[in-house]
């Protein structure tokens, strides 16, 4: 590891944009600064010297937070890694298709992993994953969070990277359903089975390779969410199987759940490209009153009979 000092700033001080702070700050090596809509330092101050440039807002804010940047000529050289998992209503995009498509000439990171922040800030042990086009700056981004509490892989997907982070929102609502409604252990095992196949026929849509949703920010990120209840995502279906209104649970949340969002963006993007998404789109029908908990079970388990693996591209 090196010892040079990197500086960097992180936009967002959420739970995820705080514990990611931690962590950086856990590397003597580092120089870490945090901004929020709320600082009373200007946004262009704290960029002024960062080396890096990471981004922990919510889906709602990457689109504000890219447009207050782009108007502060920072040099080609500053890195951003985008940590936020979600998707663009509108445009389909991810978070970091929106940062490499408003700064094509800077190296972009994709930061995503099974990192419930509330275990991170314990300083728990955890493992994440970072991916981008540039290996270098990749290599940088490993080096800045790589700790003996956090394990920091990379690869060259990115995409697939970040639409595992954020595809699994989605399921971990379901998974709070099932525990919720107390469908037992087998109903959790196929649900979270079937999950990661509907999880690849998107990625192969927009991309992705499929062999990164078996790893840490697939599968890795699908285990931890769907199955903890310090998942906001797993809260949501969770309150909704009790009866409770998604009002009520994101007013019990105060904070963000993106499966909400991800789930209505997730139906255009399948009609779009008629990929079949039949978990999501009963999560989707049960967050937009058109079907209850017990309702949506029912139509799963009703599915047409179909060969285990006819619909997976692994090519
Ligand atoms: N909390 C966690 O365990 C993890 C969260 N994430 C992801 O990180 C992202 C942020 O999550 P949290 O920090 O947990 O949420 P949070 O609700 O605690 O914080 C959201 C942050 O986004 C900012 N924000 C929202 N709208 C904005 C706007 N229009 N302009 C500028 N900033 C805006 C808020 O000021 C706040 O700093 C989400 O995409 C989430 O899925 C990823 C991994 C772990
Ligand atoms: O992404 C997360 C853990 O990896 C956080 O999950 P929630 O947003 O559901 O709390």
């Amino acid at each position: 590891m090196s010892n040079q000092t990197t500086n960097l700033t992180i936009i967002g001080a959420g739970l995820w944009g705080k514990a990611l702070a931690k962590l950086a700050e856990y590397n003597e090596q580092n120089n870490v600064r945090i901004w929020s809509r709320s600082s009373s330092e200007s946004l262009a101050s704290v960029i002024k010297e960062a080396d890096v440039i990471l981004s922990a807002v919510s889906m709602k804010g990457v689109r504000p937070t890219v447009e207050k940047l782009l108007a502060l000529n920072i040099p080609e050289k500053t890195i951003f890694i985008s940590a936020t998992k979600g998707l663009e209503t509108k445009s389909i995009l991810t978070a970091s298709q929106i940062w490499q498509k408003s700064f094509p000439n800077h190296p972009v990171v994709v930061l995503s992993g099974p990192n419930l922040s509330k275990e991170i800030d314990k300083g728990l042990p955890a493992a994440t994953v970072v991916a981008s086009d540039d290996t270098v700056a990749a290599g940088q981004a490993q080096e800045i969070f790589s700790s003996d509490i956090f394990r920091v892989y990379f690869n060259n997907d990115p995409i697939g990277t970040e639409l595992g982070g954020t595809l699994k929102n989605v399921m971990a609502i379901a998974s709070g359903v099932c525990d919720g409604l107390q469908l037992g252990t087998n109903a959790k095992s196929a649900l979270l089975t079937r999950a990661l196949p509907e999880m690849i026929r998107i990625g192969n849509e927009m991309g992705a390779s499929p062999e990164t949703f078996f790893g840490l920010s697939g599968l890795g990120d699908l285990i931890a969410t769907c199955d903890s209840p310090l998942s906001r995502n797993y809260r949501v279906g969770y309150g909704l199987s009790e009866g409770k209104t998604l009002e009520q649970v994101l007013e019990e949340l105060k904070s963000t759940a993106e499966g909400v969002n991800t789930a209505n963006v997730l139906v255009e993007l399948a009609r779009k490209y008629r990929i079949a998404i039949p978990i999501s789109r009963q999560v989707y029908r049960l967050l937009n009153g058109k079907t209850t908990p017990q309702e949506a079970v029912k139509e799963l388990m009703a599915r047409d009979l179909k060969a285990e693996f006819d619909d997976l591209d692994f090519a």
